[in-house]
């Protein structure tokens, strides 16, 4: 059975390792790791079926077959280059680290000198099938506008640049516009989703991001509009955000759980 490691015991990891725990993923949760002690213990301690042990990363990367990396932008720089040199297949979910053209050349090659796969799930979007297969023929455009309650975008660096005090936002606020490229590193930890959008089309220096905070949300709401020769897509979907932790929706957790459960199975449906 394959041995899973996972790095970042948060709302993504936590989800993850429940679904292993319940036997929705056929696969053996191995080991954690996580930079907070408590993070890892709280998460062993609501498991039933495995007892996965607290490992170094370094530790972890030795003794796993797959890693799963559900941390931070900072830990796929460090994580993600030693384990693919490890020889292991790595889930990564804070892909807009990849925004950095060197990182993202250097992972691509070190997943192929290692015979290792490298997995991006679909994250909070809808859509990114879609964009999978219109990418096989030109595609002229690719636009993403996230609209998160206030509060769920406390912390970015966007808006600490901005001096804006979130919790006195009264109207919908445009907080940032622009390229893939800079969105992630604006908002580290709220449009990750714009860097697999920008891997699965046309790259993070041509799809159009457009951040906005909105007083009257209870959800995280983005929406992905992608014209091309093959004519014109439109997804939206309205995310129920993590009670642990706002920033991120359920269904980014979810997607990270289907993609487990479709590197397992001899059926693949979607591209
Ligand atoms: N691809 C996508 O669509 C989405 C990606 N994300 C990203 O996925 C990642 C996980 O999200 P959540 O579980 O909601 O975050 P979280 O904040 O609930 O959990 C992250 C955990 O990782 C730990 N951590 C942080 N840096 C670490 C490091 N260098 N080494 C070891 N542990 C470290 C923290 O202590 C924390 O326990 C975040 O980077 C988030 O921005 C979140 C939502 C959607
Ligand atoms: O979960 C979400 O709504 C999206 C998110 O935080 C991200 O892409 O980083």
């Amino acid at each position: 059975m394959l041995k899973i490691g996972v790095i970042g015991c948060g709302f993504i990891g936590g989800q993850i390792c429940r679904a292993i725990d319940k036997g929705v993923i056929n696969a053996e949760l191995y080991a954690l790791s996580d930079s907070s002690k408590n993070k890892v213990l709280e998460l062993t301690s609501s498991l039933k079926r495995y007892s996965p042990a607290s490992m170094t990363i370094e530790e972890l990367l030795k003794n796993v077959d797959f890693v799963i990396e559900s941390a931070s932008q900072k830990a796929v720089r460090l994580i993600v280059p030693q384990a693919l040199e490890a020889g292991r297949d790595v889930m990564v979910m804070s892909v807009g680290a990849l925004a950095d053209e060197e990182l993202r050349e250097r992972l691509f090659r070190l997943a192929e000198q290692n015979n290792c796969k490298l997995y991006f799930p679909s994250g909070a979007v809808a859509g990114i099938d879609g964009i999978n297969s219109a990418s096989a023929a030109e595609i002229s455009s690719v636009t993403l506008t996230t609209r998160k309650p206030p509060m769920g975008l406390a912390g970015a660096p966007q808006v600490e640049a901005l001096g804006i005090k979130l919790e006195t936002i009264e109207k919908e606020t445009l907080l940032f516009e622009g390229p893939a490229s800079e969105a992630v590193k604006a908002f580290p930890a709220n449009v990750n989703v714009a860097a697999t959008i920008s891997l699965a089309g046309i790259g993070f220096e041509r799809t159009k991001v457009r951040v906005i905070a909105d007083p009257t949300l209870s959800k995280n709401v983005h929406e992905i509009t992608v014209e091309g020769e093959f004519g014109k897509l439109s997804t939206r979907v309205e995310n129920l955000p993590s009670p642990e932790n706002p920033k991120t929706s359920y269904l980014a957790a979810l997607s990270a759980i289907s993609t487990l459960k479709k590197i397992l199975s001899p059926v693949q449906i979607g591209t």
